[in-house]
């Protein structure tokens, strides 16, 4: 038995355990969304992770990057068949993976980076679902599911990932043979990223520009098989290979690909929102111009929960190593304080459990929005998608750009040991800031949110009705809002203010278009304002979205559970407000004197907040076998951990290395 197995827990632990105040228990069910969800939870995990399967023998740290891909393989089909045999059925879903925060949180206790198969479960299964008709559906969804063929999406070249319409890979039709050409015709067009593709997959996903009769109709998606289904080889026609290290996704082989002429039969194109018939005449099918784009919708919501998962990781681990670190002495008669009495480490990660509740509960109320917009949308109503795409835009980027920055911040409050990889920040870090970027980048997805804002000011201004995340524009066009410190009126106050930025944007762009500048540059030369009211925007809906969540949610909750609730999101409308006190005191009229009072309501909010902190975080019910954290473990052993890991490194397997006679022993003789 390991020295770490015969470990009680650490008794400051222990401590912050007893005194907290507030059903742990209760608290869970209320983020799981519901008691039978914790249960359903519960009975996966003790499944998939008390087989002990998830674990390595070795550890992943220190395998070269071949191996830490194919031990990712491996497990990658031990989970791929649990989800399968075991507990398909207690998700809730026949797919597997889908929209099922389960799996994928479940899935994190096997990998510490990321499945080779998360594009598959991710993207390629989505947009099948998403963009083959009916009979296409059901050919290639249950060979999908049942993975008998594993498959990505490769939209991304070499050149473009941003500007889709910019995408160079060419798909003509030729009506002779019924199939369509791929081809790669410059090395920038070469499709780059895709996860699963550099070995793992054999079909997948690819957008290219279509060309029928001799005209070209834009990006279409594509099935495409890139390697032979018994063999493995690259088809013909197929140049495919992996992109090389990364800052994170070392185990995802993201892939490179190119086609020389290489041919698919013509029901490969995806045609459930445009057609090519045999002859080559292109029917488009669909309302709307952008349903193509409709599995990066999708994702963009995925990644709001992916945003609170990982934060409630960091701060799960930072909260509990800040309750046994003891550091320096500020009264002389004491002994060291536990770091987490600190009122500044306090301010760095009690906003990390807070954000990680906002999001989480912004994430729940984007997704009944998502369904409600499906449902609509399959019935052929389209008008929601603007609206919806300006709102999931904004919440992926900000819920991304948020969680990476405070990760990095749940790493300083680490000291030292949050920068060992075994702490399990630096992960959570390299994963989560990736997700800023890909599925369209932060200041390109606020851009979007902005085009949606500058039209319905717009409409505001022509007294037009406005869509609902947006019909607080109006208050652009009344007196300055009064400021009010109860949340209602923060939240009133986050939405003035972004209203007054959206106002300025508009003013500013007309002001140069009279001075000469034509709308596009108008446009441009106002982009790092428009980024600042979208941003604003997004803030004034997480604000909104999450107190009134709570309210909802702890309505039937024992008070303390209330009570700790809504200290929390409290704490969120006061910490941005003290972060955007210059924005209120141009849109609102706070005072002097408000500012220094919302200080001291902060302060003592962090103080409130304090005893429960161990008991608020143990709340996300996060097992040690998903921390994957020396730090954060519940038996809070840190030292023991780090000193346990330390000594699993093949460094330390033999006193004195090779090379001390190769190289250290020659040159410091040589300099006797
Ligand atoms: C068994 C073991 C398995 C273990 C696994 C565990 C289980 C896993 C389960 C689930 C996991 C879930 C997590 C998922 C993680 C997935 C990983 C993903 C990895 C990354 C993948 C990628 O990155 S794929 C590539 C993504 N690329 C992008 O996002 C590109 C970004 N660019 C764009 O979106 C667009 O080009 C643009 C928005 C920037 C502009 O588009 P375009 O130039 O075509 O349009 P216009 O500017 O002309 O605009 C015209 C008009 O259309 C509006 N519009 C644009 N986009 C949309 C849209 N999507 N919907 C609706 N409307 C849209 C635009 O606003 C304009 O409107 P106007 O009215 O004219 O203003
Ligand atoms: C880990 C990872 C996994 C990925 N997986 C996949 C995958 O599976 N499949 C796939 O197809 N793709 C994938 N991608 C690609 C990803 O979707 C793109 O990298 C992403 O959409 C950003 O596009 P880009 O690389 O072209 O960035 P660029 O657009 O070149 O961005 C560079 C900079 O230019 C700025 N910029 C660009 N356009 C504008 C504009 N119009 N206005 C203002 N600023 C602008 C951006 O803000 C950014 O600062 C992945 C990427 C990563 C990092």
């Amino acid at each position: 038995m390991s020295q770490l197995e015969k470990m009680e827990v650490n008794p400051d632990l222990a401590m912050e355990r007893a005194k907290c105040n507030f059903n742990i228990m209760e608290l869970t069910h209320i983020l799981d969304g519901g008691e039978e969800n914790t249960v359903r939870r519960k009975k996966i995990e003790d499944i998939a992770l008390n087989s002990g399967a998830s674990k390595d023998a070795f550890p992943e740290e220190h395998m070269s990057p071949k191996e830490k891909y194919e031990n990712a393989v491996r497990k990658s089909c031990i989970f791929a068949d649990l989800v399968k045999n075991d507990f398909a059925h207690l998700t809730g879903l026949e797919t597997f993976g889908i929209n099922s925060n389960v799996i994928r949180r479940t899935a994190d206790a096997f990998f510490k980076e990321v499945s080779p198969f998360l594009l598959h479960m991710g993207m390629f299964v989505p947009t099948i679902m998403g963009q083959c008709t009916s009979d296409q559906m059901s050919y290639w969804l249950p060979r999908a599911m049942a993975m008998q063929i594993i498959g990505t999406y490769a939209q991304t070249e070499l050149g473009h990932g941003t500007f889709i319409r910019g995408l160079e890979t060419t798909a003509t039709y030729d009506p002779e043979t019924e199939e369509f050409v791929l081809h790669s015709p410059t090395l920038s067009s070469y499709k780059w990223w895709a996860g699963g593709l550099g070995n793992t997959a054999n079909y997948c996903i690819v957008v290219a520009q279509l060309y029928t009769k001799g005209e070209c109709h834009g990006t279409h998606p594509f099935i495409v098989q890139i390697r032979d289904e018994d063999t493995h080889m690259p088809l013909p026609g197929i140049t495919v290979g992996e992109i090389g290290p990364k800052m994170g996704f070392n185990t995802a082989d993201n892939g490179f690909l190119g086609f020389d002429h290489y041919r698919i039969p013509r029901d490969h194109m995806m045609m459930k929102n445009a057609q090519v018939l045999k002859d080559g005449t292109y029917v488009k099918v669909a309302r709307h111009g952008k349903l193509t784009y409709g599995t990066m919708v999708f994702v963009r919501v995925m990644l709001v929960s992916e945003a609170a998962f990982n934060l409630a990781k960091a701060c799960t681990i930072a909260v509990r190593y800040s309750a046994i670190r003891r550091q320096s002495k500020p009264k002389p008669d004491e002994g060291e304080p536990q770091i987490l009495d600190y009122a500044t480490q306090q301010h760095k990660l009690f906003i990390t459990i807070a954000t990680a509740h906002a999001l989480q509960l912004s994430s729940s109320w984007l997704w009944r929005s998502f369904s409600a917009v499906l449902t609509e949308m399959k019935e052929g109503n389209t008008d929601k998608l603007p609206e919806f795409h300006a709102l999931s835009s904004c919440l992926k980027a900000v819920s991304t750009s948020d969680a990476a920055y405070l990760i990095e911040q749940c790493r300083h409050a680490c000291g030292g040991h949050g920068y060992m990889i075994s702490s399990g920040i630096p992960h959570l870090y390299n994963f989560v800031s990736a997700t800023r970027t890909y599925e369209g980048d932060y200041t390109v997805l606020l851009l979007q949110t902005a085009r949606f804002l500058v039209k319905a000011y717009e409409q505001a201004e022509a007294k037009q009705p406005l869509t609902p995340t947006v019909s607080y524009l109006k208050l652009a066009f009344t007196r300055k809002e009064p400021w009010d410190s109860s949340p209602a009126g923060i939240v009133r106050s986050f939405q003035a203010l972004a209203a007054g930025k959206v106002s300025t944007c508009v003013k500013n762009m007309r002001k140069r278009m009279r001075s000469g500048l034509s709308e596009v540059e108008a446009w441009e030369t106002s982009t790092i304002q428009l980024v600042s009211a979208a941003e604003a925007h997004c803030r004034a809906v997480i604000s909104d979205a999450y107190k009134s969540e709570t309210e909802r949610l702890t309505a039937n909750s024992s008070p303390n559970v209330k009570i700790v609730m809504e200290q929390l999101s409290t704490l969120y409308l006061y910490y941005w407000a003290l972060e955007r006190i210059g924005d209120l005191l141009l849109y609102t009229s706070i005072s002097e004197k408000d500012i220094v009072e919302l200080q001291t309501a902060y302060e003592e909010l962090l103080q409130k907040i304090r005893p429960n902190a161990v008991g608020i975080v143990e709340a996300f019910d996060l097992r040690d076998e998903l921390l994957h954290s020396t730090l954060g473990s519940y038996d809070g052993r840190a030292y023991e951990r780090l000193m346990d890991e330390a000594l699993r490194s093949p460094m330390n397997k033999e006193p004195i290395n090779q090379s001390y006679y190769k190289y250290l022993r020659p040159m410091m003789k040589a300099n006797l």
